[in-house]
């Protein structure tokens, strides 16, 4: 038997098939059913179709997340808007910075009579608002983070929805919001912690001014002058082939200024300062890589307690994730960023790998020691500046150098700042804590 060829079976099929439609009523109503279906579904979807086109074509979206630097600033702006007030899921913060935004209520003064504040900040819904022209639809957003059980706090985003069909209105909307907070940082130092591979705003601080740290060396000036030299040799190095970078290594026992140090010198170049401490949990060196890779502009890395994770090389606890090869890696590496200016702070100098601090991760090496009776004599008349300089170095001669922290001694004058008279009478009581100094006992003992 010869099988047909093609056109000849299709002429038979097409046959086939007119003579059914014409003849069957059954097969008429099935096909009748069967096109009316496919017209609804079709007029179902037509609507969210058309809808998508329109999102698609007239609509731009703004995606920002929490932990971006841009954040904050849309953050703020947006609770400054009239309509930002409308957002009715808030969220009370009493620990807040001031570009958080939102409404500041005060509450009442505490027992110094410092103002108690707390503040609302919007956390969900959406608002419309009529910027620049355009219709925008802004939704912050707060999602839980952690599955089940574990939580691991919220993460925040914020949506803003134009009705545009032009990108030009984004750049718009940025720079107002940059300039917006940016306006009200003036004088302020950001201080930022890791979060995932980035970094979070926690705290806008008025800078510190230099003067108020009190050093009987040039500690202060002359990092004051080598950073500045750094700031302006940006053409040297590049010409020089050397990377662009500058390190310090503040070390001394705990509470003589290291920090604060770091903070005042952000706040004198007006820059911000980004805090990581190596014990921080599941720091690992990847993520340490991102941190540095991503650091904000403008920002000083301040590495706390760099001995805390590594005896020598070798990790002090089997949690530590972070390898020592790892640091150094990220420290040097072409992603940690070109310009960096890194100090690092330690209790434990001899702890130390000298591979760690080597100079080009760490230039300088600057002893921040306990305080001298001149630095006493200094902390007194900052806190009695009525005081002639005989006076307060009568008082200071009665402490040997070298064996108070400044902070304790801030301490003691802050309990007696109501009470001149007190803080002759206590003086002598003031002795070093237990596990401070061993120096006040070897000079006791002798
Ligand atoms: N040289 C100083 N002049 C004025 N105040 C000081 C000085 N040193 C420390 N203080 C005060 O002591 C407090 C603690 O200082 P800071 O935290 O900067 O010390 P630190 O050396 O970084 O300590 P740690 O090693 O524990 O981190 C601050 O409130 C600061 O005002």
């Amino acid at each position: 038997m010869t099988l047909p060829d093609l056109p000849t079976l299709w002429t038979e099929l097409h046959g086939l098939i007119r003579h059914t439609l014409a003849t069957n009523d059954l097969a008429q109503g099935g096909l009748l059913i069967a096109a009316l279906s496919a017209a609804a579904m079709y007029a179902r979807t037509l609507p969210g179709m058309l809808w998508s086109r329109l999102k698609h074509h007239m609509t731009l979206t703004l995606d920002v997340q929490g932990d971006d630097a841009a954040f904050p600033w849309l953050a703020a702006w947006l609770a400054a808007q009239p309509v930002g007030r409308k957002l009715s899921h808030l969220g009370v913060v009493t620990r807040f910075n001031e570009q958080m935004g939102g409404q500041n209520l005060t509450l009442g003064t505490d027992r110094d009579g410092d103002e108690i504040n707390v503040r609302l900040v919007p956390l969900s819904g959406q608002v419309l608002l009529r910027y620049r022209g355009h219709w925008l639809l802004a939704r912050p957003e707060r999602q839980r983070r952690g599955q089940g059980e574990q939580h691991l706090g919220y993460s925040h985003s914020l949506t803003f929805r134009m009705l545009a069909s032009s990108r030009g209105i984004v750049p718009t909307l940025l720079q107002e919001a940059y300039t917006f907070t940016a306006g009200r940082a003036d004088g302020k130092v950001e201080i930022y912690v890791p979060q995932y591979e980035g970094w979070r705003l926690v705290e806008r601080r008025p800078a510190r001014a230099l003067s108020s740290l009190i050093y009987d060396t040039d500690l202060v000036s002359g990092l004051h002058t080598d950073l500045q030299a750094f700031f302006a040799d940006h053409d040297w190095y590049a010409g020089m082939g050397i990377p662009y970078r500058r390190g310090y290594l503040l070390h001394g026992p705990p509470g003589n200024g290291k920090s604060s140090l770091v903070a005042a010198l952000a706040g004198a170049f007006g820059l911000n300062v980004c805090v990581l401490n190596l014990a921080t949990p599941d720091l690992n060196d990847d993520r340490l890589t991102s941190l540095l890779a991503n650091l904000p502009r403008r920002a000083l890395l301040l590495l706390e307690d760099i001995d805390a994770v590594f005896l020598g090389r070798e990790p002090r606890a089997p949690t530590v994730k972070l390898s020592f090869n790892g640091l150094l890696n990220a420290l040097d590496g072409v992603a940690a960023g070109e310009g960096r200016v890194t100090f690092m702070t330690t209790n434990d100098l001899a702890g130390l790998d000298p591979a760690l601090i080597r100079p080009g991760r760490a230039d300088r090496h600057l002893p921040v020691a306990n305080a001298t009776q001149a630095q006493l004599a200094g902390m007194l008349r900052r806190f009695w500046p009525g005081w002639s300089v005989e006076d307060a170095g009568q008082l200071a001669a009665q402490i040997p150098d070298g064996v108070l922290s400044m902070a304790q001694v801030q301490e003691f004058l802050l309990e007696r700042r109501a009470d001149e008279p007190a803080v002759r009478r206590d003086w002598q009581s003031l002795r070093p804590r237990a596990t401070g100094c061993p120096t006040w006992i070897n000079l006791r003992a002798g």
